[in-house]
């Protein structure tokens, strides 16, 4: 599967908690990210992780468009509530495109918990089928 890893500045140590967590699992998948996001999980976990460019330069953007294309399966996106982000148009486009393409999103640690136990037992296994199926 295909895994986007992405989080706002004051959820950095979220998500890298979170994937030293359950580097196991994740280790086990293709994992692309938001630059810093991507940089900081690779240097704390090793974990290979594709690195698009930072979220605030398009990187919300670039992760949208694979999910456009099929080609994204998972989005685990730590969002910052409670601060302004200056490129919120690409965040809202992001959670859009996941709902257009009805791509799993987690948006916090407690629903993306559930959905990499849900890919451990398989409940993902759908998304094998719908890929290279694209509709226009
Ligand atoms: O801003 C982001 C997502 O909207 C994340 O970008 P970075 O991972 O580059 O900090």
């Amino acid at each position: 599967m295909n895994i986007a890893l992405i989080a706002h500045d004051k959820k950095k140590q979220t998500i890298i908690n979170f994937a030293l967590a359950y580097k196991h699992v994740l280790e086990k998948h293709q994992l692309f990210a938001t630059g810093t996001t991507g940089k900081l999980i690779t240097e704390e976990t090793g974990l290979a992780i594709h690195r698009f460019l930072s979220g605030p330069l398009g990187g919300d953007q670039q992760i949208g468009a694979m999910i456009a294309n099929n080609e994204m399966d998972m989005v685990i996106f730590f969002r910052d509530p409670l601060t302004a982000q200056p490129h919120e148009p690409d965040v809202s486009a992001l959670i859009r495109l996941c709902d257009v393409h009805q791509i799993p999103l987690a948006t916090n640690i407690s629903s993306a918990e559930i959905f990499i136990h849900g890919l451990e037992h398989g409940s993902l296994d759908w998304r094998k089928i719908m890929k290279g199926k694209k509709e226009y």
